[in-house]
C-alpha cells in the first residue's frame, strides 16, 4: 500500500507520489531526527513532556532543538525560563525573506517559538489556519538550527491544520503521544493515534502524564484519575507505554522559577521516559 492510499490529501496534492521527497527541509542546518510530541487533548502535558525529553537528550550530549508548533498557545519559552528573551530576525536573500536565530537555553537547547518573535509574550495571534501553518513552516525551515541530532516539535492540541501540516510536510521520524489516564482523554487521544497511523507516522509510544501522586511522608503512590493502569490505557491505544509520570509540583515550581533544566537533568525519575523512547526508536 502506498503512502498516498491513506493520505487525507489524496487526489488533492501535486507531489506526484513523491511526498517523502517533497518534505520540507531546514535551510540553515541539518536535522537528523524530527520527533513530534502530540495529544488530541489540550492541557495534558505535551509541552512538559517536550521539555523533559529535550532536557534529558541534551544532558546525554545530543544537540537538541525545540520548535513550538503551538502557535496560538505557545508555552516552551516559559518552560525553559527564556520568555524574557527574543529570537533575532535577519533579512535573508531578496524580498521579504527572513531567517531566525533561535534562543539557546542554559543546556544549549535551541528554541524557536512565536512567543520569542512577538514583542510581548501575552500578545495574541489572531490568524486563520492557512496563515498559522504558513508561519509554522517558515519557523521550521528558516530557523538557524545548524546541526541537530533531535528536533522536538511541541504540537498544539487536536487533529487540525497544524497537526496535519507537521505530519505531512515535515520529515517526522517519530511521534510521542501524551495522555492522562482517563477514558474520555484516551478516546480523544486515540483519534490522533489513528490519524498518525493513516499518515504512516512512526508512533514511539504514549506517556501517561499526571497518573499518580506520591505521598510526601510515606512515598506511597496514589492514582488520581483512574484505577486502570497505564498499560491498560496504552493497550487501548495499541502503542507501547513509554512512562507513567506523577503530578510533580517540584517540577512546576522549578519551571516557574526558570530552573526546569537543572531539576529535570538531575532527576532520575525522568530517565525511564527518554530511555524507553530511544529504545522504541531503535537508538
Ligand atoms: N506531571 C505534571 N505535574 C504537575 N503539573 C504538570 C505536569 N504536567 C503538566 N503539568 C502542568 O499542567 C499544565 C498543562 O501542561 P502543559 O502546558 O505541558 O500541557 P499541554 O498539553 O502542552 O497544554 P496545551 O494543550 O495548552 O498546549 C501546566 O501548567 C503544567 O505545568
Amino acid at each position: 500500500m502506498s503512502t498516498c492510499d491513506t493520505c487525507p490529501s489524496k487526489g488533492n496534492c501535486n507531489t506526484k507520489n513523491k511526498c517523502e521527497e517533497a518534505k520540507l527541509l531546514p535551510k540553515y542546518g541539518k536535522i537528523k531526527n524530527v520527533i513530534g510530541v502530540i495529544s488530541g487533548k489540550g492541557g495534558v502535558g505535551k509541552s512538559t513532556v517536550t521539555g523533559i525529553l529535550a532536557t534529558k537528550l541534551a544532558k546525554k550530549g545530543y544537540k537538541v532543538g525545540v520548535l513550538d508548533a503551538d502557535i496560538t498557545g505557545p508555552s516552551m519559552p516559559r518552560f525553559f525560563g527564556i520568555n524574557n528573551k527574543r529570537a533575532a530576525m535577519y533579512p535573508a536573500g531578496d524580498g521579504n525573506e527572513v531567517k531566525f536565530e533561535p534562543v539557546t537555553t542554559k543546556l544549549g537547547i535551541k528554541v524557536n517559538s512565536l512567543n520569542l518573535l512577538t514583542e510581548q509574550e501575552d500578545e495574541p495571534v489572531i490568524w486563520r489556519g492557512p496563515v498559522i501553518t504558513g508561519v509554522l513552516n517558515q519557523m521550521y525551515r528558516d530557523t538557524m538550527w545548524e546541526e541537530l541530532d533531535y528536533l522536538l516539535i511541541d504540537m498544539p492540541p487536536g487533529t487540525g491544520d497544524v497537526a496535519l501540516t507537521v505530519m505531512q510536510t515535515m520529515p517526522v521520524t517519530g511521534m510521542v503521544i501524551v495522555s492522562t489516564p482517563q477514558n474520555m482523554v484516551s478516546m480523544i487521544v486515540k483519534k490522533v493515534v489513528t490519524m498518525a497511523e493513516k499518515l504512516n507516522i512512526n508512533l514511539l509510544g504514549v506517556v501517561e502524564n499526571m497518573a499518580y501522586v506520591v505521598c510526601g511522608k510515606c512515598g506511597e503512590k496514589t492514582r488520581i484519575f483512574s484505577k486502570k493502569s497505564g498499560e491498560e490505557h496504552a493497550k487501548y491505544l495499541n502503542i507501547p507505554l513509554l512512562a507513567e509520570m506523577p503530578v510533580d509540583l517540584d517540577l512546576v515550581e522549578n519551571m516557574e522559577s526558570g530552573n526546569a533544566e537543572e531539576y529535570i537533568g538531575d532527576n532520575k525519575n525522568y530517565d525511564e521516559l527518554v530511555e524507553n523512547m530511544l529504545e522504541q526508536y531503535g537508538k
